[in-house]
């Protein structure tokens, strides 16, 4: 796990589970720089795998290897320069602004109790640029809406600078066009990426790969187009799925997005 930082890691889960039955074992390799999107229904296990991939919940059987490197074997420091995460909820009680906030992504990387380098200077403003959050760099993270707070958490991310980057349903409080944004940014980031979604029709044009749960088992694994069929959404979540309906909107950003219009 000596890799330089932002270096895309290959992650592979070994017979994964957790809890008595909530996550039956699951079992992936996803190669450096792919983007896998979990999906499922309610209560079917996606933020139990995420929290073990994050290093939260220790596996009660299996393994996380993040570049060979079983992670939960590893010094908490380590595998925070790799994986960075981006989680549901956020506290809003939070006395720090949002530079602030910011800054911690970069607290795995510095030594002791040295201060802040240029470089992590640089990689906090460069984060809150590309999330275009520069006007709100001095407000108190809780005063803002939980679409601001949700693109906080991935400047957050971002300035970790991890290998790999793990988000739990990153599109929640997002309105569509802030959804598009969101997942273009970390699709573009290079690196690997783990994130839940619920909208099915988000992971095209975002994920290479999905994973899809039902019931702590895992349903499917495979590139989008290959594992999505309306039989096995049938299965997974328990609809009857065609694919295009007549009241069924397609989104895309517009090819001339400025980023001055989009904040
Ligand atoms: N610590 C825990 N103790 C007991 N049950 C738990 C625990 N954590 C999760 N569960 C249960 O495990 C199941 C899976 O929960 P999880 O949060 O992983 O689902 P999810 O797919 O992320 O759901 P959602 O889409 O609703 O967020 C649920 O039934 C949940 O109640």
């Amino acid at each position: 796990m000596s890799c330089p930082p932002g270096t895309p890691a290959t992650l592979a889960l070994e017979r994964l589970c957790w809890g008595d039955g909530i996550l039956h074992p699951v079992t992936l390799r996803l190669g450096a720089g792919r983007v896998l999107a979990v999906l499922g229904a309610n209560g079917a296990g996606k933020s139990t795998l995420l929290r073990l991939i994050y290093r939260y919940n220790h596996p009660q059987a299996g393994r996380v290897l993040v570049d060979g490197d079983d992670i939960h074997r590893l010094p908490a420091r380590r595998v925070a320069q790799r994986i960075a995460a981006v989680l549901q909820e956020q506290p809003t009680d939070l006395a720090l602004t949002v530079a602030e906030i910011v800054a911690l992504g970069r607290a795995p990387h510095r030594r002791g109790f040295a201060g802040p380098s240029a470089r992590d200077l640089h990689l906090v403003d460069h984060a809150l640029e590309r999330l275009l959050l520069q006007d709100f760099a001095h407000r108190a993270f809780g005063t803002l809406s939980g679409g601001e707070r949700q693109r906080v958490m991935v400047a957050r991310a971002l300035a970790q600078e991890p290998g790999l980057i793990v988000l739990d349903e990153p599109t929640n409080h997002l309105d569509i066009r802030h959804q598009l944004e969101v997942l273009r940014l970390v699709r573009d980031l290079g690196v690997t990426v783990v994130a839940s979604l619920h909208d099915l029709n988000l992971v095209h044009g975002f994920a290479d790969d999905v994973l899809v749960l039902a019931e702590g088992h895992p349903l499917a694994f495979g590139p989008v187009d290959a594992v999505l069929t309306p039989d096995l959404i049938a299965r997974a979540f328990g609809v009857v799925a065609t694919r295009r309906g007549t009241a069924r909107f397609d989104f895309s950003l517009p090819d001339s997005v400025q980023k001055e219009h989009i904040a």
